[in-house]
This record gives C-alpha cells, structure tokens and sequence, in this order.
C-alpha cells in the first residue's frame, strides 16, 4: 500500500543565494502526529528549508509540499494549515497578549478560545501587559500561542525553549505531547539536542545542506548498537579492562569511556564488577543507547587534516 502523503515533503530540494549553495538536495518528510526534529550546525541549512516550506523562499530546485500543497503557488491556503511560533516577536509591541491571540484569531474560521489558549501558556496573569513590557521568556510563550490558535495541521517550532526557565520548558514540551496526540505535524528546529532527544519521533540532521541522517529516533541512536558507554575516575587503565570485557576499551574524553561491545547485561555486570573492585566511581552508563549529542558531534563535527569522518 503507499505510504499516506507526508504533512511536508521536502524532495531534492535546494536554496541557493547567489553563489552559495546552502540547501543541496535535501529530502526528508514529516508526518501527522509526529515530531520531526531538524538538527544541524549553524549554517547548515535550517532556516532555508523551513522559510521554503513556509512559501517565504522558492527552490532553486526540487520541491517542498505542505499537505500535498505548493507553499508558494497555494501560499494563502498553506498558511491557514500552518502554525509557525518565530524566534522574536512578529506582533506589534504595544499589543497586549490577549488582543493579538484576538487579533491573530479572527483570520480562522474555527480558532481556538483566546482566554483559555492564555491560560494554556500560562501567561492568564499577564493579560493587559504590553508585548514590549512581557520577558523575553512570556514572549515565547505568546509566539506559542499565537502559532496554535489556528488549529494548524502543521506546526512549525524553530528554537521554542531558547530562553525559558524550566517551567516554560515543561510547557513547551507537555504542549508539543499534545499536539502530537492530535494528530498534528510538528517540525522542531533546534540546537537542544536534549529537548530534541526528549520531544523527537524522527530525527533529521542537516549539514552543509545535506541530511547526514534521517530516521526514527530510537534507529538512530541505537546506532551501531554494539557499544557501552560510561562515566567514572579519569586514567582507568583501559587495557585491563578491555582483556576483562573482552573487547577494546576507549577513554574518549577524560573520565569517558567506551567499551566496543554489544551491552548485554553480562558485560554490564562484568563492568560494573571491574569498577568495584578497584573502589573506581560510576557516573553515568548508556547502554546501546547512544546521546544523541554524541550522534550529532560525529556526524557533524568537521574532520581535521588526515582524519576521516566516523
Ligand atoms: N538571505 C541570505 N543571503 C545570503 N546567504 C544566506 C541568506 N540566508 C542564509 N544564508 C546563508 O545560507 C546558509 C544556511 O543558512 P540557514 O540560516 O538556512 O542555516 P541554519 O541551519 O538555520 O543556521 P542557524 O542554526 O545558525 O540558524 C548560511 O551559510 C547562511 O549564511
């Protein structure tokens, strides 16, 4: 059977500005009631893309659809589907939160309620104070707000943590949570590979334009499978080690270690053994499962002279 059409299908796509290339054939989707995170350096290509499925910027090449529709020909009709949440501001700042959730509802036949949408993003006690007046953090949480009050099919996020506190952030994820459960697209652009790996179903990560990887997050960091990872006193000698685990042993940064073998729970005991009976401490322990952090540094990380990419 074929696949249902992808809530946005980017295909070959590239974005160019004169002479660079910042988009080379980029193909990736993102589906209904998913998380679609987009991870890259700065530069990679992020922007680019997302201002293309927003009908902001058109193709050099290949296409970008948003429910099967063309973002620049079908421009007025993609962005009633679409809720996009924009780093700063959009809104005029002697606005006060409620009227532009007012303002922003009446271009929707069925819009969310504007007091309740306010409350949602916890900014009930802040109704009368100006945009220009609101912290930096209520701000986000207004450009939440003003993204979802639509009812958009699909969800655009770019950085929509950077500078919250920690409820803020709660928020946003809980939110995110429930707007996947609705069945809406959300495509997540972030540098928080913590909230990507928290909020992420599936995982893109461009670099200079092009998709270094592209999967469901479990795919991707299960990754080759066959490593533990651990965490404890710098200077162990890895040597030992590797003969008592039977596989090569790695201190890839001070008091990081990586032991190339598949993490059954023997060799978890096995290790955890070793560590005892040298008094050795034991911080953290991944097994199989790598950070994606880690996923995104090797993949992204620029090879130094003589040194391929792993
Ligand atoms: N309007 C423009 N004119 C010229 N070059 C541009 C323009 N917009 C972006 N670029 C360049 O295109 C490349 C990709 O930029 P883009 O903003 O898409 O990357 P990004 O992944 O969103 O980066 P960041 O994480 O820093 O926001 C960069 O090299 C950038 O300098």
């Amino acid at each position: 059977m074929a696949d249902p059409p992808a809530a946005v299908e980017v295909d070959e796509l590239v974005v160019r500005y004169g002479e660079l290339t910042a988009v080379d054939h980029l193909s990736f989707r993102a589906d209904a009631g998913q998380v679609t995170a987009l991870l890259g350096p700065n530069g990679a290509g992020k922007t680019s893309t997302i201002e293309t499925a927003e009908g902001y910027r058109r193709p050099a090449a290949g296409r970008v659809r948003v429910l099967g529709l063309d973002p620049v020909a079908d421009h007025a009709e993609v962005v009633r589907s679409l809720g996009i949440m924009l780093q700063r501001g959009g809104v005029y700042p002697g606005i006060r939160p409620l009227e532009a959730i007012e303002l922003f509802a009446a271009y929707y036949d069925e819009p969310l309620d504007p007091r309740a949408l306010l409350e949602r993003v916890g900014l009930g006690d802040r109704q009368s104070t100006t945009w220009r007046r609101l912290s930096g953090g209520e701000q986000q949480r207004l450009s939440l707000a003003l993204a979802l009050v639509g009812r958009p099919r699909v969800v655009v996020l770019d950085e929509p943590t950077a500078g919250l506190d920690v409820t803020g952030r709660q928020l946003v994820h809980r939110i995110v949570g429930e707007l996947r459960d609705d069945g809406v697209a959300v495509l997540l652009a972030t540098h928080d590979l913590a909230d990507a790996e928290a909020l992420a179903d599936h995982v893109v990560i461009i670099d200079h334009g092009v998709a270094v990887a592209d999967g469901p997050l479990d795919r991707i960091l299960s990754g080759e499978g066959d490593e533990i990872r651990f965490t404890s006193t710098p200077g162990l000698d890895v040597d030992a080690l590797g003969g008592h685990l039977g596989a090569p042993v790695e201190e890839v940064r001070p008091g990081t270690y990586l032991a190339r073998r598949a993490p059954d729970p023997a060799a978890v005991a096995a290790l955890t053994a070793w560590l005892a009976e040298r008094g050795a401490a034991l911080g953290e322990l991944r097994a199989g499962r790598q950070r994606l952090e880690d996923v995104f540094v090797r993949l992204t990380a620029e090879p130094t002279a003589g040194e391929d990419r792993r």
